[in-house]
């Protein structure tokens, strides 16, 4: 119910325009039947005789809009007291003469001393009236105290129960005749999520709102979607990827870790999940014996070796693929334009190795010589510790199938794949594997930088620390120049803890000195100015690794001694070179007594034999009965203690898988 404007019209005048009346001049009679003091109940005595049940019931049907309209109406309105039958409020008539009859009028106190607070202090029962925000705005200005809009305060003559109770301290009293109007409804909407600003409204809707709709069947039909992408035109549109993903496993059929459950106690739920789940995930992991042509090592021709087994790649060759996926921009990263040229395009295994232009995010700065650096320690690392083995697949490696998988994904694929926009985190550059000796983590050290096209150069970390601390840090500073010389580089250091580990003999100062240099050059060679640098960390001590270095390597992975599965595909693959070829009771009955075997206990387990059996240069070929007698000799070094305690180090610091 809402005020209206014909409220405002003088009561007296209501019952001649709107109560059915037949006699609108009280009689003498009427005046004097009223009884004493009786006003407020016969208001309408005089007309209670001429007018019917439907007109009484009307009469209050208005009163109530009245009184009611005056308490909530939105619309602008005078103030109560402009009303001439302001004493409505309090019952009476309101007429503006005085009511004829013996009886005074009811004395009607002021409206502002019903209010509590005021200074008369009255206590009247219009208590109420003062509670309410919207009629308490229409009162006279200074009766408030507190008043925030600038006028007239009244707070130093009432009390703190005014202005600080009720009403908060900022609050602008609304006159009756300043009400604001409703404030426009695109006002009353959300505010767009930051970053949309007005440059780029989401959808075309017409800048002044809809037009007025002429009626429901007349709907025009909706705004058409926006044409525009749903970015402000603020935000620059995201740039597509320039690169295709390596294609993931397909789903079909790995079964290796799963052959075993259990048998490996290094391995995560998480993965052993995805193993159990789908078995066929890792599929491409899946061991492959020994190839004819990838067995022997290919020797360094002409400084074309770069560790990974392909052959270079003619300069220019490099250009044309990093500029496919870029819209005709090369990308500079792809090049190697000083020292390394650019690598063949995986003519061994073109089904399985990574297109040139997946190296985009590996990336390869235009490579001057480092300086600084000892040009005779930087050519001594060239020409010592650039591997040139073949090249190692994911395939080469028997079982891992979790860590495989992890490592393509952690480190592969993001170090391959350009970064998705400008200021997207670096992929990690630095990896530990850790695990028992001879377990993998060289030969997966390998796979990586065969799998990255990359360069790699080897360090064993106890072949640093024999010349000295000295000529140890100079050594190390080369190896990390030639990888930044000669990019995408994989370096790998063996026997990291050789570098850190405080040793009792005459070798404790010469690694602890290396600590120091050590951290420097993983903090400059792998920082974001280093791209095309991957440094795979390898040890068998990782507990010997303290704070700072472990933090220095991102990802850090637990290789685990091969289950039996695997162990099986490494006998094999190992006695076909051999010429021995096992039953498969034979073959059953070896895994079974080599469980807790690394693959590199493996190897040497079948070197004993042959040996053992007196057969260097295999007369003939290894039995079944030398590998019984070797296995007589020959034992895992690694104790149940020492696996437990790589898993507790693994649930601690490893990056799991
Ligand atoms: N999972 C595997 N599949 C095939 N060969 C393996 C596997 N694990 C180990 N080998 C073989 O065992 C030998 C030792 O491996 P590798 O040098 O990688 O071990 P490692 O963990 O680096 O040992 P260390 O801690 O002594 O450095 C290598 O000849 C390697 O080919
Ligand atoms: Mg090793």
């Amino acid at each position: 119910m809402h005020w209206t404007p014909e409220h405002a019209q003088p009561l007296n005048q209501w019952p001649e325009q709107h109560l059915d009346v037949s006699s609108t001049t009280p009689s003498p009679a009427h005046k004097l039947e009223l009884p004493p003091g009786g006003r407020q109940r016969c208001h309408y005595a005089w007309a209670h005789d001429d007018i019917s049940a439907l007109t009484a019931s009307n009469l209050l049907k208005r009163y109530a809009e009245k009184y009611s309209g005056v308490l909530d109406s939105p619309y602008e309105r005078p103030t109560l007291g402009s009303y001439g039958d302001a004493a409505f409020l309090n019952g009476a008539k309101g007429d503006p003469e005085p009511w004829p009859g013996p009886e005074p009028h009811y004395p009607l106190a002021s409206l502002h001393e019903g209010l509590p607070g005021t200074k008369s202090g009255s206590g009247g029962g219009s208590g109420g009236l003062g509670s309410s925000p919207v009629l308490a705005g229409n009162l006279p200005e200074p009766l408030y105290a507190g008043n925030a809009c600038g006028g007239p305060s009244a707070a130093s003559e009432y009390g703190a129960g005014y202005g600080g109770g009720y009403l908060a301290p900022g609050y602008c009293a609304q006159t009756g005749t300043a009400l604001p109007p409703p404030p426009p409804a695109a006002l009353l909407q959300p505010p767009p999520p930051p970053g949309y600003g007005p440059s780029g409204p989401l959808y075309n809707y017409p800048a002044g709102g809809y037009a007025a709709q002429p009626g429901y069947g007349a709907l025009p039909p909706p705004p058409a979607p926006p044409p525009t992408p749903y970015l402000p035109s603020s935000l620059a549109a995201p740039t597509p990827l320039p690169a295709p993903a390596p294609p993931r496993p397909a789903p079909t059929s790995y079964s290796f870790q799963a052959a075993a459950p259990g048998a490996e106690a290094g391995v995560s739920l998480k993965r052993k999940a995805a193993d159990e789940g789908a078995e066929g995930r890792y599929r491409k992991y899946v061991y492959e014996p020994a190839k004819a042509d990838g067995a022997s090592y290919t020797s360094a021709d002409n400084g074309e070796c770069r560790g990974n087994g392909f052959r270079a790649k003619p300069p220019g060759a490099a250009d044309e693929a990093s500029g496919k996926y870029a819209g005709g921009v090369p990308l500079k990263v792809l090049g190697s334009p000083v020292y390394g040229s650019q690598l063949e395009p995986f003519e061994k295994f073109p089904e399985r190795a990574p297109a040139p232009a997946h190296r985009g995010a590996f990336a390869v700065p235009s490579g001057e010589p480092p300086k600084g650096v000892d040009p005779g320690a930087l050519e001594l690392v060239t020409s010592k510790m650039l591997d040139c083995g073949p090249p190692v697949q994911w395939a080469d490696v028997a079982g891992q199938g979790p860590l495989k998988a992890a490592l393509e994904e952690e480190l592969v694929w993001p170090l391959l794949r350009p970064p998705a926009y400008p200021g997207s985190p670096h992929p990690p550059r630095t990896v530990l594997l850790f695990g028992p000796r001879g377990a993998g983590k060289a030969l997966l050290g390998r796979c990586l930088a065969t799998q990255l096209g990359a360069t790699l150069l080897r360090l064993r970390g106890a072949t640093l620390a024999a010349p000295g601390p000295a000529e140890g840090a100079r050594l190390l500073q080369a190896a990390f120049a030639a990888a930044r010389c000669r990019p995408p580089a994989v370096l790998l250091i063996s026997e990291l803890d050789a570098l850190l580990s405080a040793r009792d003999d005459g070798a404790a100062a010469a690694a602890g000195a290396l600590q120091a240099p050590l951290l420097a050059c993983l903090d400059s060679g792998c920082g974001a100015g280093a791209d095309g640098v991957l440094v795979v960390g390898t040890t068998s001590r990782p507990a010997a690794l303290d704070e700072a270095t472990r933090r220095r390597f991102a990802l850090r992975f637990y290789v685990a001694l091969p289950d039996g599965s695997a162990r099986g595909q490494i006998l094999q693959r190992v006695l076909a070179q051999q010429g021995c070829v096992l039953s498969e009771r034979e073959l059953a009955a070896l895994v079974q007594g080599t469980q807790g075997f690394s693959g590199g206990e493996l190897g040497h387990l079948c070197q004993q034999a042959a040996a053992g059996a007196g057969l260097p240069g295999l007369q003939r070929p290894l039995s079944y009965k030398d590998l019984e007698a070797a296995l007589a000799k020959v034992g895992p070094r690694a104790s149940p203690k020492d696996l437990d305690s790589y898993v507790e180090w693994d649930k601690m610091y490893g990056s799991g898988h």
